[in-house]
């Protein structure tokens, strides 16, 4: 009988978790009689490209990815539209395809999902060229994630240190934002495309996105004062942030930023230097992943913040 190839790709340097037991938890959990395993570890950003290009073109059945949402990029990108099928072993710092497909965040429990074999095949979108799985966007997470990019820590403490230092220098932008069903003029703290509804830690920037209806929900928050932040901030965590008086909702398959310089934008929460114009568009069903069946009404439930703080402290 053939064995079914799988690759299974390492970044060492992501998140905060030693990743040193992988090689033997997987090759633990998979009969070796059913599966060949290889393992590589990524030396350098965008070596899991190559990686999973190279794994691709020798007809490996799938990639598992051992990393965060960044290495998850880098590996998915390489596999788009391909019968290679994505697989995540969270080891990231906001693990946000992980954590929206309902992918467990203890290695031996998504390992079993892995194993059990259900796919999922989700949109991704593309910002100039740049392939996106969950979110991208300008604006204040952008500024964010250029000074994240040079965090040593990597942790949730590294990422609210960011936040608060950024929040003195940060000046928001006019843009000029053209959609399927109209235009608009707006300046904007926030302009987020979400193909999933969080950038990741459970933080809900595009409430009501779905992975799997060909569209993008794009978030557009306008400047807030001092004392509209902590509001703000908990409707971000309580799923909650499309109900606020500055938020703009839109539904749409191509979005065209206008801005008036060049400057960062943000794929999947990394930095990339970008023009003045960006273009986002949704390919749908392009990736194919193992995830947990999704649940029969993924209608956005609200939730409280008992039951926020209860998933992040779990
Ligand atoms: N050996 C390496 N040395 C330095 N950087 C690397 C190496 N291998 C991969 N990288 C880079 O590490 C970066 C961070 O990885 P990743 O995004 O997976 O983790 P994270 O930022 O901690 O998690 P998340 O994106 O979920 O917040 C990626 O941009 C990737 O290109």
């Amino acid at each position: 009988m053939k064995k079914t190839k799988v690759c299974v790709i390492i970044n060492p340097v992501s998140g905060t978790e030693s990743k040193k037991n992988i090689p033997d938890e997987v090759a633990a959990a998979f009969d070796q009689k059913e599966f060949d395993l290889i393992f590589r570890l990524t030396g350098y950003p965008n070596h899991a490209t190559e990686i999973a290009r190279e794994a691709m073109e020798n007809a490996f059945d799938s990639v598992l990815t051992a990393g965060g949402d960044g290495t998850v990029n880098e590996v998915a990108k390489a596999l788009v539209n391909s019968d290679t099928t994505l697989g995540i072993i969270p080891f990231g710092s906001g693990n946000g395809l992980a954590r929206e497909l309902g992918v467990p965040l203890d290695s031996e429990k998504a390992i079993e999902i892995i194993l059990k074999g259900h796919t999922r095949t989700i949109d991704y979108g593309v910002a100039n060229e740049h392939i996106f799985f969950c979110t991208c966007g300008v604006g204040f997470d952008a500024f964010i994630s250029g000074k994240f990019a040079e965090e040593k820590n990597r942790g949730p403490l590294g990422y609210f240190r960011n936040i608060l230092e950024g929040a003195v220098d940060f000046k928001s932008e006019e843009y000029e934002i053209t959609y399927d069903d109209g235009e608009l003029k707006e300046r904007a703290f926030i302009i987020t495309c979400g193909n999933a509804s969080q950038y990741g830690n459970e933080a809900y920037i595009a409430p009501g996105a779905d992975m799997e209806d060909g569209k993008m929900n794009v978030s557009i928050l306008k400047p807030l004062n001092a004392l509209e932040i902590p509001q703000t901030t908990l409707q971000l965590f309580t799923k909650n942030i499309d109900k606020n008086s500055k938020m703009t909702t839109l539904l749409t398959s191509n979005l065209t930023i206008k801005r008036s310089h060049a400057g960062v934008m943000h794929v999947d929460g990394e930095p990339i230097e970008t023009g003045k114009d960006i273009h986002v568009k949704v390919i749908p069903r392009g990736l194919n992943v193992f995830a947990p069946p999704k649940p029969a009404n993924k209608q956005k439930e609200n939730e409280t913040v008992f039951s926020a703080l209860t998933r992040w402290f779990s």
